[in-house]
Parts: C-alpha cells; sequence; structure tokens
C-alpha cells in the first residue's frame, strides 16, 4: 500500500517516556502509519481568540508526520460543541429530544471541514491513500474532491448509524448523507448501523445498494462495510495480569473487604445510560438482601464534554443520585457506591476489571464500546468475571457470551446482576472463554488491515 493519511478530530502524538500508554485505536493506527509512512492530521485541541489560526504544527516521529492545527474559538464552540456534539452526536444516538439545531453551528460545521481539506490538500501526493475518522469530520471528502483530489479516500464512523425516522429529523440530514457519498469506503461499526444507512438511502429516493457490498447515491458509486473496532487484546491481557502489583489496584483490593465488586468505567455522557444503571443496581441491592454489605460497586467516570450543557447538567444528575442511594442503603460500615469522576489510566483500569465479578456495561446506544472488549481481556482465565453489556452497544453484536440486557429495563438489568454474581465457575470459563476466543482474533489491528484492504480494494 502506498502512504497512508489519517484525519480524525483528536490526534494521538507518540507517549512520552513516563506516560500512560496509548488506547488502542492509538496503538493500531500509529502501527499502520509506521509501516507505511505517512501523516495523521487533526485538531491540536488548542483554541485561540485570533481570526486566522496559526499555521500547522508540524512534528516528526519516526516514518509519520503529525500535522496539528488549531482553531478560533468560535470554531470550537459551532464545529465540535455546537454541531458535532449537540446534532451529530445525539441524533446518532437516538435523543432527537437533545439536539439543538442553529443555522451558525451547522454553519460553523462545514467552515471547519473546509478549512481543514484547506490545510490538508498541499499535504497529498497523488497515490497517497486517505483515512477519515468520525462523525466530526464527515464533508471532508466532498472538500478535498472540489479541490481536484482524485486519492482513494475512506471514511470510518465510530458512533452508531440512526435509523431513517430518527435522521430526517436533522434539517441537514441531505448534506450529511451527500457528504459520505464522496468517499470510496464508508466503514460502520456493525451490520445494523450499515443497514440503517442504506434503509436511509433507500427510502429518500436517493440511492440503492448494489451487489458485492456497493452503494449508489447522488451519482456516485461507492462501497459500504462494517468493520467491528476492537482492543489490543493480548497486550491488555497482559497490564491485567501485572497489574496485580501495582499499588493502586492493591489498595482497591484491601480497602473493598472481600465484597464483591461491581465495576462500570464510561465518560460522563447520557448515551452511556449511567443513572439507569445506578437505579439497577438499587434494585438489586433491595431485592437481595443477601448480598447487603457483599457488594461494591465502583463507577468510573471522567467528565467529559463539560462546555455543552446536556453534559454538565449530568455531572451534577449523577453525583446527587449516587450520594442519593448511598444514603438510602448504605449502612455505617458499607458505601455500596464508589462513584470517582476522574480518568483513571488503562493499565490501572486493567487492574481494577481483573478484580471485578460483574463488568457492567449499559448504554443506551453506543457505537462499540472499547470498554467492554477491555473487561473481558483483563479477566483471570481461572476465575473469570461475568460481562452484563447492554444489547444496544455494539460489542453486543460480538460479545455473546456476555449477559446481554435492555438498560431501559431496570429490574431486567438488576437480576443480570444477580444472575453473574452467582453464577458457578464452570458456567463463567465457558462464556468468558467464547468471548476471549473471539478479541484474540479480531484485535485492532485486524479492524485496521480489514478496514485498509478494503480501501485500497475499492
Ligand atoms: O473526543 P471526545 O469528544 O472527548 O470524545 C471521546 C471519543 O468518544 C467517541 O468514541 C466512540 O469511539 C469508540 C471507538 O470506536 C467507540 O467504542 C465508542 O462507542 C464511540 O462512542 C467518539 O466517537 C470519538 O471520536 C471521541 O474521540
Ligand atoms: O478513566 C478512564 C475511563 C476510560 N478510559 C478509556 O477510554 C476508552 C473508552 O472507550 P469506549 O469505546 O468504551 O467509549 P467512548 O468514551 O469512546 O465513547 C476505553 O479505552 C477506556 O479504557 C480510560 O483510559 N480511563
Amino acid at each position: 500500500m502506498s502512504r497512508l493519511v489519517v484525519v480524525s478530530n483528536r490526534v494521538s502524538l507518540p507517549q512520552k517516556s513516563g506516560d500512560a500508554p496509548a488506547g488502542g485505536l492509538a496503538v493500531a493506527l500509529q502501527a499502520a502509519l509506521e509501516e507505511h509512512g505517512g501523516i495523521w492530521m487533526g485538531w491540536s485541541g488548542k483554541s485561540s481568540g485570533a481570526k486566522e489560526p496559526a499555521p500547522l504544527d508540524m512534528q516528526q516521529h519516526g516514518n509519520i508526520t503529525y500535522a496539528l492545527t488549531d482553531l478560533t474559538k468560535t470554531d470550537v464552540e459551532e464545529y465540535y460543541h455546537g454541531f458535532a456534539n449537540r446534532v451529530l452526536w445525539p441524533i446518532c444516538h437516538y435523543r432527537m429530544d437533545l439536539a439543538e439545531y442553529g443555522r451558525k453551528e451547522m454553519a460553523g460545521y462545514f467552515r471547519v471541514n473546509r478549512f481543514i481539506a484547506h490545510k490538508l490538500a498541499p499535504l497529498i501526493e497523488d497515490d497517497d491513500v486517505i483515512w477519515v475518522h468520525d462523525y466530526h469530520l464527515i464533508p471532508l471528502a466532498a472538500e478535498l474532491r472540489q479541490m481536484g483530489l482524485k486519492n482513494k479516500i475512506g471514511f470510518f464512523l465510530h458512533i452508531p448509524w440512526p435509523p431513517a425516522d430518527v435522521l430526517f429529523t436533522m434539517p441537514v440530514h441531505e448534506e450529511i448523507m451527500k457528504g459520505l457519498s464522496y468517499y470510496d469506503l464508508v466503514g460502520f461499526q456493525t451490520d445494523h448501523d450499515l443497514a440503517n444507512f442504506v434503509g436511509g438511502l433507500v427510502r429518500e429516493g436517493i440511492g440503492d445498494a448494489l451487489e458485492g457490498g456497493k452503494l449508489t447515491s447522488y451519482g456516485r458509486t461507492f462501497k459500504g462495510g462494517y468493520y467491528p473496532i476492537s482492543i489490543e487484546t493480548a497486550m491488555f491481557a497482559e497490564y491485567a495480569k501485572k497489574a496485580a502489583s501495582n499499588v493502586i489496584v492493591r489498595k482497591a483490593k484491601q480497602s473493598i473487604e472481600g465484597r464483591d465488586l461491581i465495576i462500570g468505567v464510561d465518560r460522563l455522557d447520557y448515551s452511556k445510560g449511567i443513572t439507569q444503571r445506578i437505579d439497577a443496581f438499587e434494585h438489586f441491592v433491595k431485592s437481595n438482601p443477601a448480598h447487603h454489605n457483599r457488594v461494591t460497586y465502583l463507577q468510573i467516570t471522567p467528565k467529559s464534554r463539560s462546555e455543552v450543557p446536556e453534559y454538565e447538567q449530568m455531572q451534577r444528575m449523577v453525583a446527587e443520585q449516587a450520594g442519593r442511594v448511598n444514603g438510602a442503603i448504605g449502612t455505617v460500615d458499607w458505601v455500596p457506591i464508589r462513584y470517582i469522576n476522574r480518568s483513571i489510566g488503562r493499565p490501572v483500569l486493567a487492574g481494577l476489571y481483573r478484580l471485578a465479578k460483574i463488568g457492567l456495561v449499559t448504554p443506551l446506544r453506543d457505537g462499540m464500546n472499547l470498554v467492554a472488549k477491555e473487561y473481558v481481556a483483563a479477566q483471570d482465565p481461572e476465575n473469570p468475571g461475568v460481562l452484563v453489556l447492554s444489547r444496544f452497544a455494539g460489542a453486543a453484536r460480538e460479545l455473546r457470551g456476555a449477559l446481554l440486557v435492555n438498560p431501559y429495563d431496570i429490574e431486567g438489568t438488576a437480576n443480570a446482576i444477580a444472575r453473574g454474581i452467582n453464577m458457578p465457575i464452570e458456567e463463567r470459563k465457558e462464556r468468558w472463554g467464547r468471548m476471549m476466543e473471539h478479541l484474540l482474533e479480531y484485535d485492532v489491528t485486524r479492524w485496521c488491515d480489514d478496514f485498509l484492504k478494503d480501501l485500497t480494494a475499492a
């Protein structure tokens, strides 16, 4: 394959010594870029009050050039907080009630995409393969084509794609769908997301599915497929094994005093179903008196997108709820919920997952949910825990050894917690073995290779 150019809203720069190791996606993309040589371009995460942002910050590390651009404060407000996270994110997570449309934000989103295309185009060589990531950058290919680029351009959507009736509530859904047709390959997380996309094209009468995964719309023919993202399974399992000696993990183990640990790990996001999960835990405790004072629920929830009002409101709501439930069901010697509002490094997380008898992953809607896969990879093969997983996470299409739940059904989720806690070792091993075998084969390197193989062949 020729040179690879990756474009994403956030860029993972190489780790400095002493930093926590990079996440699975960064590991896979950096490996692919290192192999083929290439560029990783995106937003620096910085904004300035200046009218024009500073020139690209170019950093060379081995075979990879990192090209980072600042954005203006207005750009960040309209493109990232505004249209990407207050329109596309809620719509793609089936939350029409939370979408806030504003002409200014929509215009800002398309303007920033044009700006990034203009910064990127001069760096591109004729046979470069370009891989664009996620909902922030859907119109990028259209902009690049308008500037005359003929390169292969692929797009991968990390979040769900909703059914037509949800999508069509978004005023600019036509422009967004049209934007995707300028790619050569459009990849989704699951078969359901792909089917929703094709369904939308057909319903609107603007496109069709041809043979061999080919799609046609707006006079263009391109390929659609699904490529479930994964983790660096073997490496993550190693972290978990090693973490037994980590001081934080040891302290955590000591502090639960032999109780069963239930773990939840999510960005503070309304799509993650955290409030329903706390309700389910409360219901489990109330309806299983034998487990009083015998179980600890650890919820690790770093703050996310705090400038967006819906996220800011959630911070208060979840903290209050955790406090209320602890007040209602706790005792002088037992705090049932430990709620942590900070980010924890992945090697420590790996150790905490391994300590936990239940991994509670119950999003209301999620593109994939890598926490579910990490929980499985981190388990002790001789004494694995049980994954309780929402059927609305992309991961549920693959992790069939999990106890699948409907997160809106509080009693059902509480019953699954009880079933997991009481599950015999043979059943736990059998369920875990099936999932681990799958994750070892379909790891993040396989995901990256599969997508790039199809893109180069497209
Ligand atoms: O960049 P942020 O706004 O801070 O948000 C963090 C990331 O959130 C989203 O993650 C998604 O991608 C995961 C990997 O494919 C997937 O497992 C998960 O279900 C998705 O929610 C977002 O898509 C990323 O772009 C953000 O960087
Ligand atoms: O305190 C934390 C919480 C989460 N994560 C990582 O953040 C990622 C979350 O990915 P996921 O797909 O579950 O959800 P997203 O946040 O991307 O929607 C996983 O790799 C977690 O290990 C982390 O490193 N520290």
